[in-house]
């Protein structure tokens, strides 16, 4: 029998992290009669969007905080949106916006998330915050690849030094995340489709984060003995059950330690949408 990696539980990371929020929420409003707030924007009826928005409204709401999602209809206009974003903007109680993605097509993405004043981007996303993270420096940082180092740093005892694959380029994980590793002093490769050999690229890594959008890609002999794997991949396979980016159960025979999938990455990101709620809470309005 091949040995089992040891499997990284988000659900019950996530769950931690919650709650420990949750009683800084009560903490404050005890001491300041402040309530962090935040508010979450979807447009249109993708129905993964819609339970995504749900839970983030449900669990906002449960650890205390004022917790609004504001629900427009698929023909709402990019001018509606900027309007909405204009008026998030500008309310002092609003401390967190996150605009839901994708958005529909008509919607030009980039230009919505330069609206989002960069002190409320609690999903990381404006050019501010990503210039502040490619610099080294303090800003707000997107969730899903925060959740990821959380998960690493409770993993690993030290990332110092270790050989980071991080498989996939995007804004939204990729490119984050790759800056994180960096800043945890490891040596980051970002590889994507064009990458050349990548399963030799990938089986260099001790850690290998696998944010590809591409159900079972990572094969079990991709893989470093003894890696630590994060599969960011959440796909819906014919069947109806999820899959991440790796074949878990050819690597968790081959790894040190495995996220899978659904219950690792996926629960971390709403945790740490609301970790990053409180830290604009605190940056804006907790001093
Ligand atoms: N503005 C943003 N849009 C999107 C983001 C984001 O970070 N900001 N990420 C994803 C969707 N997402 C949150 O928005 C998200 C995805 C998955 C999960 C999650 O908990 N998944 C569960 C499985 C859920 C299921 O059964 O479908 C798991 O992995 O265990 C939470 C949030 C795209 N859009």
């Amino acid at each position: 029998m091949p040995a089992q990696a040891r499997i990284i539980d988000g659900k019950a990371a996530a769950a931690e992290l919650r709650a420990g929020i949750g009683r800084e929420v009560a903490a404050i409003k005890a001491a300041k009669g402040l309530v962090p707030g935040l508010h979450v924007v979807l447009v249109g009826d993708d129905p993964a969007s819609r339970v995504y928005v749900a839970s983030k409204e449900k669990l906002a709401a449960e650890i205390g905080m004022n917790s609004v999602a504001h629900r427009l209809p698929a023909e709402t206009t990019e001018a509606e949106l900027l309007a909405k974003i204009a008026a998030l903007n500008a309310d002092d109680a609003v401390d967190g916006i996150l605009v839901q993605l994708p958005l529909p097509k008509h919607i030009d993405t980039g230009r919505i998330i330069d609206a989002i004043d960069p002190a409320k981007d609690v999903d990381g996303l404006h050019p501010i915050n990503a210039g502040l993270l490619a610099g080294g420096k303090n800003g707000l940082v997107p969730c899903t690849p925060l959740g990821c180092m959380l998960l690493l740093k409770q993993t690993l005892p030290s990332l110092s030094g270790l050989d980071a694959v991080v498989v996939g380029r995007s804004e939204l994980v990729g490119r984050p995340v790759a800056q994180l590793l960096l800043q945890a002093d490891c040596t980051v490769t970002i590889a994507h489709s064009r990458t050349r050999n990548l399963a030799e690229v990938v089986r260099r890594a001790d850690i290998v984060v696998a944010a590809v959008g591409r159900p079972l890609m990572i094969k079990g002999d991709w893989l470093k003995p003894g890696a630590t794997v994060i599969d960011v991949g959440i796909n819906r396979m014919p069947d109806g059950k999820l899959a991440g980016d790796v074949d878990f159960a050819e690597a968790a025979t081959v790894a040190g330690a495995i996220t899978p999938v659904p219950g690792g990455v996926g629960p971390m990101t709403i945790a740490c949408l609301l970790r990053n709620t409180l830290t604009a809470f605190h940056a804006r309005r907790g001093k």
